[in-house]
């Protein structure tokens, strides 16, 4: 049985279609990512899935249990922890009177090890939280009674890099021992170092489903290229296999018309930037024929990842 099975689920909030038809499955003992940017849909999914508003259209089910069934959900909910992208605790109780609480509803079965590894400030009330206390409150609230399956909601924001590489380490130590993870994000970079297969959506629309290896592998590099000395376009253009986008900059060229113009000069240009989806190897060779002064190779943002595979600019 999968830990989640959405099946054709739409919800309409009048005129806005949040989530259109959206089918995938999240199978036990993985690590899934749910992408997308800001209003496509990611939150709607994830209330729907936890039974706090119903779906216009289709259905799915979550530890087995029916997501439209509120009994059944209230006895798959004991078995999943959940943290929202904006968790609410009572102001005026101190973390400590927070755990108490949520012991005492679902159980605290590790309690003392999750807050070595988060360690929120447990004896200050909440109101004096920051907005990273609160999230690292939450995530030992979420993990607390030991779930089978965590849904978290943008689970690091405002964690610093330190938090969030011991959450990383954490999550992926869990799913060794077999827990399932579904979270939501915008950043590429956090799906990357987190999960094991990737959902993009995209203005309510479930775009692809596949794994993060394949993801990052169609969407390319973006290499920026600094030489000492001009180096003529054509060298990245048309002598290297993989290269899109290209611009130039540092070189005699003001202006468009210029660029064009020097396009065909020998004289090149200092500055080459471009989205590459070769072998590193390949790039590495064409660089090394010149005088090198910087060479930076950084992940596609998400926006790019968008355009290039899915075209347009539509809720991005
Ligand atoms: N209660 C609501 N009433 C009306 N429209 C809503 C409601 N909740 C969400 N929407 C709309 O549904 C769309 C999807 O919103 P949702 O919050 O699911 O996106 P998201 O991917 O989680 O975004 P973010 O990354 O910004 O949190 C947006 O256009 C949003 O404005």
């Amino acid at each position: 049985m999968a830990a989640i099975e959405l099946e054709g689920l739409t919800k309409e909030y009048g005129e806005v279609v949040a989530n259109d038809d959206v089918s995938f499955t999240v199978e036990r003992g993985e690590i899934f990512g749910y992408l997308g940017p800001n209003g496509a849909g990611k939150t709607t999914t994830i209330r729907l899935l936890l039974g706090f508003i119903s779906p216009t259209a289709g259905g799915g089910r979550i530890l087995g249990r029916d997501i439209t069934d509120e009994r059944e959900l209230i006895e798959a909910k004991r078995r999943i922890g959940y943290l929202p992208d904006d968790p609410q605790f009572d102001e005026s109780a101190t973390g400590r009177e927070v755990l108490e609480v949520h012991a005492g509803i679902k159980g605290d079965e590790r309690s003392d090890e999750l807050l070595e590894l988060f360690d929120p400030p447990l004896d200050r009330p909440i109101r004096e939280y920051s907005h990273g206390n609160v999230r690292k409150l939450g995530l030992v609230t979420t993990f607390m009674h030991d779930p089978e399956l965590v849904i978290l909601d943008e689970p690091t924001s405002g964690l610093d890099p330190l938090m969030k590489q011991r959450f990383a380490d954490f999550v992926r130590a869990e799913r060794d021992r077999g827990l399932t993870l579904f979270f939501s994000s915008h950043i590429l970079g956090e799906v990357r170092r987190l999960c094991d297969r990737v959902g993009i959506i995209r203005a309510g629309n479930l775009v692809t489903v596949e794994p993060i290896d394949a993801l990052l592998h169609r969407s390319g590099k973006v290499v920026r290229v600094v030489t000492a000395d001009s180096v003529p376009r054509s060298t990245f253009e048309d002598g290297l296999e993989g290269v899109h986008d290209l611009e130039v900059g540092g070189g005699d060229a003001l202006d468009d018309a210029a660029v064009d113009a020097a396009d065909s000069s020998p004289g090149g240009y200092r500055e080459h930037t471009f989205t590459f989806t070769g072998a590193v190897d390949d790039l590495l060779a064409a660089v090394g024929e010149y005088d090198l002064v910087d060479l930076t190779i950084e992940e596609a943002p998400l926006e790019s990842v968008f355009l290039r595979f899915y075209g347009g600019d539509e809720g991005v």
